[in-house]
């Protein structure tokens, strides 16, 4: 059906026009807006109801980084002889280790776009927990497994988990939030992320001791997996699910859940209701839906349309740019590479403990997350990213010129010829990289997480499933590629091209990603519809400041 005329009243899409319609002009009397914020409501830091909500979610952000961890030392130990012959009783061969290293970014990569359509369907949280099945499912596979193919078919059940848990997730968290604290709820789960690498490499450093030890390092992966299975059961859909839904009362009640202790509540629900309502009668409006097809050919019909205004509407096209532009330059900017090989880039430095100079880099990643976790909501995604990724090049280009003076060869147990006559370059090197790390957790490493909330509802599910394959697809591509740089490029130019994409990076940051904080889900759509809204956010910004100076 094509869209009426602005100002016509009659017929049988008249109610849904009257509501699209004060949806869109922003009728500020009946709907102001935001999810309500009249000054006291800026104070409500959410109740207790919300924030445990928000960890049990956040669960799968720890096990998604305990499995990337986890995937990292399973590429490092096959190097040294920590599978040894246990799996079909003999050693590996090259094709094993290639299967078995790449298989879980493979099928996490298919497994997002995929979540993006079920959760429209199903609902978030039913993906949250069929994705808790599968982690625990791929963590006893690949314990139990004495046969090389018992280990890929855990490690790729495993893919399909993190796959579907990192793109849901944000999805699920965005959507419960109030929009004032949305930023540190999604921090939270970046929190977990790096708190489970951090989990990951201790365990995987005790463990690696002993004999047969690696089958606790991939079993415990199940643990996570069962609380967040028991405590997810225990909680609810998001309300714009619900509403998608037809279901009314049961998301007003999850909204009364989630406001509870907030002074205006009731004001507060009636305008979020109001800019949900808004926006599916905007939605029903552009689909055109045949009562005659069949449920199964109508829900393919519904992808369809979806996928047809995701890439089809100026809006929406804009916001899966950002989105994706975010998660690929939040991998390519070389951070993951430090993780998977900071052990070997500093054995060959010389450092006396590289497994524990690694964990420095996995704990510095996780303080810096925990330093945004408290400043995101106040300084800004966009602001926090303008400041953090030029720290990063700096960092990145000291260390390039740093590699310049060594001479350093990533074969085992090879060693820098300066380090013994007590040159300063490796902890030069340590200390730039921990600068960068700093900084990544501080911005990058966490704000394309905040992803869901650049979509509109209609295409929010499917538009975080592709932006988060992007993330996957990236990381993928790092890993593979970061050893035959660093060999036939030089450390030296492997920094470089790191500096180089972040700075690309930063300039495509200022010139298209707005400031999202503090702006309702629903307000997006208008946002993004005539262009980048860069100028828009900032002066709104910039009124807001000035109103709470005078
Ligand atoms: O947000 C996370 C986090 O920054 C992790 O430390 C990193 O390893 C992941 O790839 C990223 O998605």
């Amino acid at each position: 059906m094509a869209l009426h005329d602005e100002n016509e009243s009659s017929g049988p899409d008249a109610p849904l026009l009257a509501e699209s319609n004060a949806f869109r002009q922003g009728d500020s009397a009946a709907a102001p807006s935001d999810d309500g914020h009249a000054a006291s409501e800026l104070q409500y830091l959410g109740g207790w109801f919300i924030w445990s909500l928000t960890f049990s979610a956040g669960l799968s952000g720890l096990l998604f980084g305990y499995e990337l961890v986890d995937h990292f030392l399973m590429r490092k130990y096959f190097c040294s002889d920590l599978l040894g012959s246990d799996l079909s009783g003999r050693p590996l061969t090259t094709l094993d280790e290639s299967l078995i290293t790449s298989c879980t970014s493979l099928f996490a990569l298919i497994a997002c776009p995929f979540t993006g359509v079920l959760a429209d369907k199903y609902g978030r949280r039913r993906i949250i927990l069929y994705a808790d099945v599968l982690f625990a499912l791929g963590a006893i596979l690949q314990a139990s497994s004495s046969q090389v193919w018992g280990m890929i078919a855990g490690r790729s059940v495993v893919g399909l988990a993190v796959g579907s848990a990192s793109a849901v997730t944000p999805l699920y968290i965005s959507e419960v939030a109030p929009s004032h604290i949305r930023g540190r709820l999604v921090v939270i789960l970046a929190l977990l992320i790096t708190g489970g690498q951090v989990v990951a490499y201790i365990v995987g450093w005790g463990f690696s001791q002993l004999p047969g030890g690696w089958r606790w390092i991939v079993g415990l992966g199940a643990a996570p997996a069962i609380l967040q299975f028991a405590t997810i059961l225990l909680l609810p859909e998001t309300p714009r699910w619900l509403m998608k839904m037809g279901l009314e009362r049961k998301a007003v009640n999850v909204l009364r859940r989630i406001y509870r202790n907030s002074p205006s509540c009731d004001q507060i629900i009636q305008q979020v209701m109001h800019s949900i309502k808004g926006e599916i009668a905007a939605e029903k409006l552009q689909s055109e839906p045949n009562e005659n097809q069949q449920s199964s050919s109508r829900w393919l019909g519904d992808v369809y349309q979806r996928a047809h205004s995701l890439f089809g509407e100026g809006a929406n096209r804009r916001a899966l740019t950002i989105a994706m532009m975010l998660q690929a330059l939040q991998q390519l900017c070389g951070f993951n590479s430090l993780m998977y090989f900071s052990g070997i880039i500093f054995s060959a430095l010389s450092f006396s403990s590289p497994t524990l100079t690694s964990l420095t880099v996995a704990g510095t990643n996780f303080v810096f997350t925990l330093v945004a976790f408290v400043f995101i909501d106040r300084i800004g995604r966009r602001r926090i990213l303008l400041y953090s990724v030029p720290v990063m090049v700096i960092a990145l280009i000291l260390c390039a010129l740093a590699f310049t003076s060594l001479n350093i060869s990533l074969e085992p147990q090879s060693t820098v010829p300066g380090q013994e006559t007590g040159s300063a370059y490796p902890v030069i090197i340590l200390i730039c990289l921990t600068i960068f790390t700093a900084a990544y957790a501080f911005g990058i490493g966490n704000v394309p997480w905040q992803q869901s909330e650049l979509f509109p509802l209609n295409v929010r599910s499917i538009g975080s499933g592709i932006a988060t394959a992007t993330n996957w697809g990236c990381n993928f591509i790092v890993g593979l590629t970061f050893l035959p740089m660093m060999k036939w490029l030089s450390p030296t130019w492997t920094f470089a091209v790191y500096a180089l994409v972040c700075v690309v990076g930063w300039l495509v940051i200022r010139g298209i990603y707005p400031e999202m904080s503090g702006l309702g889900l629903e307000e997006v759509r208008g946002l993004l519809s005539e262009g980048w809204g860069v100028e828009k956010t900032l002066r709104r910004q910039a009124e807001t400041r000035h109103e709470q100076r005078v």
